[in-house]
């Protein structure tokens, strides 16, 4: 599913109402309607909803809400910002609003700010949507900062008002909503899912409105959204007469004293992913915990407390880097696999830590390896950046440079190409900020690629099947408790959940 800007989800929108043939009032209904039955079924009607209205077709979804929550006895009041102008559809919804004695509060001036210290008010946002072109100022700007300052459950309609659909670098800070829900009308927008922006969108609900598909997809973008429809049917299949051989083998270079369970993780997750032989190349002291703990794994032992010897290569699919630490024998391991091999990697953890130092060796690193990086880890790699749009745009320069894919990790992890696309995932959960969340990743990836997937592929559906193993997960431990190991064994259902559909 693209990610749109400000003026493509214009363009849709207007597509949708001739290929419809409906009116832009019949989309805003439809559009807030479906806002409305999600608050019906998430919110009781012994709250009370102040409805917050700009002059725009954000503040029009608004007034339809307030209408749909008071027809089924919510108690409902409106608050509409004075204004010079109100969109068309604005109006017409407003005029309804009143012709069922809606009750309305204009606000003129900060005194006229309504008191929110009672403890049942839900406050719905519509003061701006997709529409805003420039920072909010003077009234509107106070009302915001008002609605924050209250700490008050906030769903905000389409985006957190103030915020900016996509970069906000030039956006002042100090004027947007603080949301706690925001319902976003067809697709998510791209400020709603870069971590700068975490403090403004609260938990995200895409809300479908049924807008025209084909439209969407005519959109020059480079965002992608990604759920299971844009990878399913490239599941490979397994038929009955295939052979361990078929789906490669997997060599998990990992682990020292102390970290040895990173190695366990990594391979466990290999398995489960469906790679048909896996070797973990662990230090010594890792022997028997390793064997002891996943037989179905071969072990390679490499050096006693740490790895410093030559690395057996011999045609495996190679993931490199959990739990390996930045002993100096190591890192001339690490730097000489590099360029022992051209077949791609999986480079993750300490292994991506002992090159970042090492500049010249970037352009040795085998070209569609996967770079697994966190954010901190990345740093040392591209600098600090001073927002989102800025570190995006500088691994975007790293990938093409370098023909490498990175994944960044984080709540929508994302995986950067060569080509400069960027894919976002849509699946998992807070529960998988937990150590060894990332071993797993790295497995599940390498043991994509051993199944002969591409590098892309490999990535982008590697990230929605780990998110969703931890979804999984999380129904049944809930996201306190959620643990790295859990993940694995979560794998198979996440396979099942997509296969089943
Ligand atoms: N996508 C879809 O398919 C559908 C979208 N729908 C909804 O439409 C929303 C977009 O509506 P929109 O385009 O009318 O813009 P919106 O966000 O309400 O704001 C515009 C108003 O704000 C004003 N204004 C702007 N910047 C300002 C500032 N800094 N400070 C102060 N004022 C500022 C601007 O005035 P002007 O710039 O002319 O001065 C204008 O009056 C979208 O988010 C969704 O909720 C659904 O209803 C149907 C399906
Ligand atoms: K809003």
């Amino acid at each position: 599913m693209k990610i749109l800007s400000g003026n493509q989800l214009k363009e849709v929108d207007k597509i949708t109402t001739e290929t419809q043939n409906i009116s832009s009032l019949e989309l805003m209904e439809k559009a807030a309607g479906a806002c409305a039955d999600w608050i019906l079924k998430n919110y009781s009607n012994k709250q009370a909803f102040y409805v917050f209205c700009g002059p725009g077709n954000n503040g029009g979804d608004g007034l339809v809400i307030a209408r749909i929550l008071k027809s089924r006895l919510y108690n409902v009041t409106v608050f509409i910002t004075s204004n010079i102008a109100y969109s068309d559809d604005f109006e017409q919804n407003f005029e309804l609003w009143q012709r069922i004695s809606g009750n309305t509060i204009s606000i003129n001036n900060e005194d006229e700010f309504p008191n929110l210290n009672f403890e049942n008010i839900v406050i719905i946002d519509a003061l701006f949507g997709s529409g805003i072109n420039r920072p909010i100022k003077g009234l509107a700007a106070d009302l915001i900062h008002y609605i924050n300052a209250a700490k008050k459950e906030v769903i905000s309609i389409d985006i957190p008002s103030g915020l900016y659909v996509d970069n906000n670098a030039t956006n002042l800070h100090n004027a947007i909503i603080k949301s706690s829900h925001t319902l976003t009308l067809e697709l998510p927008k791209l400020a709603l899912i870069l971590p700068e922006n975490k403090n403004y969108s609260g938990e995200m609900h895409i809300i479908s409105i049924g807008l025209d598909k084909n439209a969407i997809e005519k959109q020059e973008s480079n965002y992608e959204w990604i759920t299971e429809e844009y990878f399913k049917d490239f599941l490979k299949k397994r038929n009955r007469f295939s052979h361990k051989g078929d789906f490669g083998h997997v060599k998990i270079v990992a682990g020292s004293k102390g970290k040895i369970g990173a190695a366990i993780l990594a391979s466990k997750a290999s398995l489960r992913i469906g790679a048909g032989l896996v070797t973990a190349e662990i230090p010594d002291c890792g022997y028997v915990a390793l064997q002891s703990s996943v037989p179905e794994v071969m072990v390679a032992s490499n050096g006693k407390n740490f790895i410093k010897k030559r690395i057996d290569l011999n045609d495996h699919f190679i993931g490199v880097g959990p739990g390996i630490g930045t002993n100096d024998e190591t890192k001339t391991e690490i730097l000489r696999l590099i360029t022992r091999t051209n077949d791609p990697l999986v480079i993750d953890a300490d292994a991506l830590n002992i090159l970042a130092e090492k500049k010249e060796y970037w352009v040795k690193i085998p070209i569609y390896s996967i770079l697994t990086p966190h954010p901190k880890e990345w740093s040392r790699w591209i600098g600090n950046w001073n927002n989102d749009f800025e570190k995006l745009d500088r691994t975007i320069k790293f990938a093409k440079q370098y023909c490498l894919y990175v994944v960044i990790k984080g709540a929508y992890t994302v995986t950067v190409t060569p080509k400069g696309d960027l894919f976002f995932n849509s699946s998992g959960n807070a529960g998988m900020a937990t150590a060894g969340s990332g071993d797993v990743l790295t497995g599940i990836i390498i043991g994509l690629l051993s199944q002969g997937y591409t590098s892309g592929k490999a990535s982008v559906i590697g990230n929605y099947l780990h998110g969703l193993a931890g979804d999984i997960a999380k129904e049944k431990f809930g996201e306190r408790s959620l643990i790295a190991s859990d993940i694995i064994d979560n794998i198979g259902n996440a396979y099942e959940s997509i296969m089943n559909q």
